[in-house]
């Protein structure tokens, strides 16, 4: 798998946020609830040293919600680090952000004198806008005229409480193992075109033959093997090419010649993963590193 990590791109990243992180208090960090550690970038640690962090664990709606739980349970350190599941589509799920923030700030001298000043990082894709538009929409004016906020054109007002940064802070994926970029590609947050689609929808189908069976069983109308067929498939001693090739058959993508359309198939079966269609799934476990992915290790 050739994916690769550009000097050029930490360079530049590090200066830009080295800069913004001069006009905040604190940092917001955005991870993709389904994966936090692949969409996490440990350079952020080194850059925020000892600012206070809310971790916006989101897209938790497409999340397995027991997972996201731990996850909040493991990410939050102490009194300055503290993780929330959020679905940064709904306003609802992000309107306790502002709260959060003052709380984390609150050893601070001006804390109830002035907005906390923040800024949004993350990796590509994984919601950054869609968070800075939720929570400044339509309250940007309203905040903008309450007394207390400051007027300053590069902090968007989003309450009394709380400014963010306009411009976020894009972190790029760190990765130098084949899993990271695995998952990070299944999730949508690399260019199909720089991983191959097939080997994304082989090795997820894999995972997810080994991690949510039933998901996949109820479906794609596969066998599971509880049911104990004689003639039915049993599903966890499947290959991910049969698989692969079962689904495309049962959704009738049959190429002229009568094979199954594998490419089709890989496209759909990884639109359906990524919009939530199979259901919630997360792909990590904090309390089970492999979780369904040591194929990886030991095909290498
Ligand atoms: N289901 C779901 N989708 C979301 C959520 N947040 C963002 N999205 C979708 O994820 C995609 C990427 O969101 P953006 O806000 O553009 O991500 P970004 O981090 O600003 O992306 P870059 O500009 O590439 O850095 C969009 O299609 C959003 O609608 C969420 O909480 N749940």
């Amino acid at each position: 798998m050739s994916i690769q990590w550009f000097p050029g791109h930490m360079t530049r990243t590090k200066k830009l946020i080295l800069e913004n992180l001069k006009k905040v208090d604190m940092v917001i960090e955005i991870l993709d609830a389904r994966a936090p550690l692949a969409s996490r970038n440990p350079l952020l640690e080194e850059l925020t040293k000892g600012k206070p962090r809310l971790i916006l664990l989101n897209k938790s709606d497409l999340a397995d919600p027991i997972m996201t739980q731990k996850w909040i349970r493991t990410l939050t350190e102490g009194n300055s680090i503290k993780a929330v599941a959020v679905n940064s589509r709904n306003i609802r799920s992000l309107k306790a952000v502002p709260k959060e923030c003052k709380i984390l700030c609150r050893d601070k001298k001006w804390v109830n004198r002035r907005p906390v000043r923040t800024m949004i990082v993350g990796i590509p894709n994984v919601g950054k806008s869609t968070v800075i538009n939720t929570l400044s929409g339509k309250k940007k004016a309203a905040a903008a005229n309450q007394p207390g906020v400051t007027k300053d054109m590069q902090h968007v007002p989003v309450s009394r409480e709380l400014q963010i940064l306009d411009t976020p802070g894009i972190l790029w994926h760190k990765f130098d193992d084949q899993l990271v970029g695995l998952k990070l590609g299944a999730l949508g947050s690399i260019k199909d075109a720089v991983l191959l689609l097939d080997q994304i929808a082989l090795g997820t189908l894999l995972f997810l033959r080994n991690s949510y069976p039933e998901r996949l069983v109820k479906r794609y109308k596969l066998t599971s093997p509880e049911e104990n067929q004689p003639d039915g498939i049993q599903i966890d001693t499947q290959e991910p090419h049969d698989l692969l090739e079962m689904i495309g058959k049962n959704r009738g993508l049959i190429l002229p010649g009568g094979e199954v359309d594998l490419e089709r198939t890989s496209r759909m079966f990884l639109k359906e993963l990524r919009d939530g269609i199979i259901g919630p799934i997360s792909l990590e476990n904090p309390s089970d590193p492999d979780f369904g992915w040591n194929f990886i290790q030991e095909e290498q």
